[in-house]
Order: structure tokens, then C-alpha cells, then sequence
């Protein structure tokens, strides 16, 4: 593979962020005077953006989906001032992130955020985690009009670092990320460790148990 810039999914791939989002969507639930959910159902709720997880959450159900009701309007803006309050209280980053993207910038490697979060979460984290400076281009959930497993954001992060999209690499932990790389044309890898499950299932190019294995794809 000749790789000249890679474009990172956020939540499973470079942090782990379920603690702060299950308390953000428990909160949101205690609000309403609802029972919590474990930390591993509201990961099983993570993917698809911030109003696909209220949904869930709310129902309690995969199927589930943001339409808009009074219900659900009403959990969102719970949710949504629980989770910019408490945005990084236990969110870290997966071992050796932070080095492995270091090196890849060094190299002169371009680098990008493609997830499917919200901006106004993803901004403020990845400058809460001291890693703003790492990336050229960040889309967001709601960057652009539609957001993974839609090609468009991996189309655009090309465009921007004008690389062609076989030598940008998708790096996820998620179906959205491998399905929104293949309609992109993008070269994918998929992390073991997220929140993402049956990954061998669907057709990654690769996939790897430890971020720092990405450094492979380089020399
Ligand atoms: O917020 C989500 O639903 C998923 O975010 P991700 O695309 O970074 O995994
Ligand atoms: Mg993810």
C-alpha cells in the first residue's frame, strides 16, 4: 500500500470513551427517571452520532432511532449538557496513541479525524487531550451533510490533503468505518479493541490488536 495520509475514526479507535458517555446518557436517563444501563449496552449504542445514541439509550434499544419527539428532544438536551460537562473525565487514550500519531506526524504523514460525533464534542476533546495540533482536517458528524458510512467526509479529507483516496488509510473500529473507507476507495484498517464487533466479518484489510501496529503500514 502506498499510504501518504491516514484518517482516524475517535471514539474506539484512538480513546476510549465509554465512561463519560454512559454517565452523559444515564444522567440523561436519571432525568427522565430512568434505570441506568451498563456500560457495555450503551457501547453496543455507539456509532452512528450523538442522536442515534439518545435514541438507543432512551429505548434502550438498537433499533431505535432520533425522530424528533418531544421524548427525545428532551433526552438530547440532557445528554448534551451531561456530556460537554463531563467530556474527559475518564476519557483516555488506547496504549500508544499518542506516540504512534506523533511519529506518523514527524514522518510527515498527513493526519485526520473522520467520526461520526458531533463537532461540538469532538473539538473540545481533542483539545482537551492535547492532540488538536496532529490534525490537518476534522469532520465531525455534522461537518458535512452526511457522515459515515457515507464516502463524503473520506471524499473530502482526500480532497483537502490532496491525496488520492487508495493512499489515504481508514483506520476504525466500526462497520461504519470499513463500509464508509470501501465506498470511498479507501484503504482500511480496523482496531480489535473498540467498540466495533465481528470486525473480522467485514472485510478490513487488516486488522490489528495494538495502534502502534499502524507503523507497519509505513516502511
Ligand atoms: O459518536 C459516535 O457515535 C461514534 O463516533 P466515532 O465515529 O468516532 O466512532
Ligand atoms: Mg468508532
Amino acid at each position: 500500500m502506498d499510504i501518504k495520509a491516514f484518517a482516524f475514526d475517535l471514539d474506539g479507535t484512538l480513546v476510549d470513551s465509554i465512561a463519560d458517555l454512559a454517565r452523559a446518557a444515564n444522567a440523561a436517563r436519571a432525568d427522565l427517571g430512568l434505570t441506568p444501563l451498563t456500560e457495555a449496552r450503551v457501547a453496543s449504542y455507539v456509532g452512528d452520532g450523538a442522536s442515534s445514541l439518545v435514541a438507543r439509550t432512551l429505548a434502550d434499544d438498537y433499533a431505535a432511532e432520533f425522530t424528533g419527539t418531544a421524548l427525545q428532544k428532551e433526552a438530547m438536551n440532557h445528554f448534551d449538557l451531561h456530556y460537554k460537562q463531563g467530556l474527559t473525565i475518564d476519557t483516555t487514550f488506547y496504549p500508544q496513541v499518542q506516540i504512534t500519531l506523533s511519529r506518523l506526524h514527524e514522518r510527515g504523514f498527513a493526519l485526520a479525524i473522520v467520526t461520526n460525533k458531533p463537532e461540538r464534542y469532538t473539538l473540545p476533546l481533542l483539545r482537551a487531550l492535547g492532540v488538536s495540533e496532529h490534525f490537518e482536517v476534522v469532520v465531525a458528524g455534522d461537518t458535512l451533510p452526511q457522515k459515515k458510512p457515507s464516502a463524503a467526509p473520506l471524499l473530502h479529507v482526500a480532497e483537502r490533503l490532496q491525496v488520492s483516496p487508495s493512499e489515504l488509510l481508514m483506520v476504525g473500529d466500526s462497520k461504519n468505518d470499513v463500509l464508509a473507507a470501501q465506498a470511498a476507495g479507501c484503504p482500511v484498517v480496523a482496531v480489535s479493541y473498540g467498540y466495533g464487533s465481528n470486525l473480522d466479518d467485514l472485510g478490513a484489510d487488516r486488522v490489528i490488536h495494538h495502534f502502534a501496529d499502524l507503523l507497519e503500514f509505513i516502511d
